[in-house]
């Protein structure tokens, strides 16, 4: 008995071996989407306030120190600790008042001391700040009982960032983060990537949108509410939305409008094999050029990618998990890619199975999967559904993200070390 039978069973056959060698495997369609997602090379001026997702076209670098300026870190006293005599304790005249905002125009010579609030800048002389909680204050005059060490209590000028230090490289996707780096830096202005336009093509003659009145057969429309919501988080601008008939003539004039106003055509469904299956007959009427069509996963194995004149097209499956897990695995690698982004590192981790696992080996399974705890050693453990079922979406609101059980594995012990991606919810 070959391997191939031994693992044969009765089923819509999409698994057998034999059908698998036209598949390719994720890393060669990453590679692929890798070799043909060139930004479009336009770039812009925005401002820091509204650069939120953009992604930077040049490095910013610091205008200045980042802290300007020696200043105090708490409310207190500034002194100078080489005239602190003796052991102590030092009573100190109060001779200055420093608010931060303002510069300090009185110097801290001898063992007096100047009040001094948060962000003040250190006045010339003090090398250090006491904390207000740290003295008694008796008029114009503070006791001091422990000797402050020098630098105690102070940001230095520079110790952020050093004047024309690159803060940020390009191909960074700007978040709360990078946009606080920025304007620590003072760059008020960024030189960033045009936004990506996408357009979006829901097939399906059984589709209707979510919540209508529905006739019998029909269905309501998960993709175009899921890739809609994936492409708003992913910051680009969907230039069209719409929804296409299993029409092959409609079609072709639907992706190319849409193909000459996108960067990126989205389309779901209509990819498999059946004869009711028009979006790639209406590709290659329109002379677009397929970079691969099927990869050997499950959910998602129809999942295409080419181009349609100058646009890169991204066929996704119709079945709703399917569409959802190749958006999570290829989509958004694909908009990385097109946006000019540089590659993220690693985004996938080791995790552990919560039960013992028994499934069909073919395709490498990718799951929504829930991280549940953790083991003794500290690993994470995951928990998923004992199958995958690419048009069942009502569970994905529990999962935290795909683990990928390789495609060889017939059977998985529990505490098995599989990868787990989380899902990107930007
Ligand atoms: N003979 C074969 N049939 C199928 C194969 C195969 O290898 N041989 N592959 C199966 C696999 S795997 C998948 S995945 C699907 C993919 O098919 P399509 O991408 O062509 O998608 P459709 O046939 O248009 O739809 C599939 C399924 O999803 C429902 N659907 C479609 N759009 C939506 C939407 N916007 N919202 C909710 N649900 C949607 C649709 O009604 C179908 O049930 O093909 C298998 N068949
Ligand atoms: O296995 Mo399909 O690829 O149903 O999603």
């Amino acid at each position: 008995m070959t391997v191939h039978e031994s693992v044969a069973s009765p089923g819509c056959g999409c698994d057998r071996r034999d059908m698998l060698p036209s598949l390719i495997s994720i890393d060669e369609a990453l590679a692929r989407i890798a070799a043909h997602a060139a930004p479009a090379g336009q770039t812009g001026t925005v401002a820091l306030d509204s650069a939120v997702g953009r992604v930077l076209a040049r490095p910013v670098r610091s205008r200045s120190m980042a802290p300007a300026f020696d200043n105090a870190a708490m409310d207190g006293y500034a002194v100078a600790t080489s005239a602190l005599r003796g052991p102590g304790p030092w009573l100190l005249q109060v001779v200055a008042r420093v608010p931060a905002g303002q510069p300090a125009t009185t110097s801290v010579a001898g063992a007096v001391a100047a009040r001094i609030f948060t962000g003040a800048p250190i006045p010339a002389g003090a090398d250090a700040v006491v904390m207000q909680e740290d003295v008694v204050r008796d008029g114009e005059v503070i006791h001091l009982s422990r000797r402050p060490a020098p630098g105690l209590n102070i940001r230095p000028a520079g110790s952020d960032m050093a004047k024309g230090a690159t803060v940020l490289d390009k191909g960074h996707r700007l978040g709360p983060g990078e946009i606080a780096a920025c304007a620590a830096a003072g760059a008020g202005f960024l030189q960033v990537q045009r936004r990506l336009r996408v357009a979006l093509l829901v097939t399906g003659d059984e589709v209707r949108h979510a919540g209508d009145a529905r006739k019998p057969a029909q269905i309501w429309d998960v993709n175009t509410p899921m890739l809609t919501a994936s492409l708003a988080a992913a910051g680009v601008e969907i230039v069209a939305s719409a929804h296409g008939g299993d029409d092959p003539s409609g079609l072709v004039s639907q992706l190319s409008g849409m193909a000459a106003r996108a960067d990126l055509v989205i389309t779901t469904g209509g990819i498999s094999v059946g004869e009711e299956d028009h979006v790639k007959p209406a590709l290659a009427a329109l002379g677009g050029e397929i970079l691969f069509s099927g990869v050997a996963i499950k959910p998602g194995k129809p999942v295409s990618f080419g181009r349609i004149g100058k646009a890169s097209w991204l066929g996704l499956p119709g079945n709703p998990l399917a569409a959802f897990v190749t958006w999570q695995i290829f989509g958004i690698a694909l908009i990385r890619g097109l946006s000019g982004e540089v590659a993220h590192a690693r985004t996938r981790r080791h995790v552990v199975t919560a039960t013992e696992l028994r499934r069909k080996p073919g395709r490498c399974e990718l799951r929504p999967a829930t991280i549940a705890g953790f083991d003794a050693h500290g690993r994470e453990i995951v928990r998923f559904e004992d199958a995958t079922h690419s048009a069942r979406v009502g569970r994905l609101p529990l999962a935290d993200g795909l683990v990928f059980l390789p495609a060889d594995a017939e059977s998985l012990p529990i505490g098995a070390l599989v990868e787990f991606q989380p899902f990107c919810r930007s």
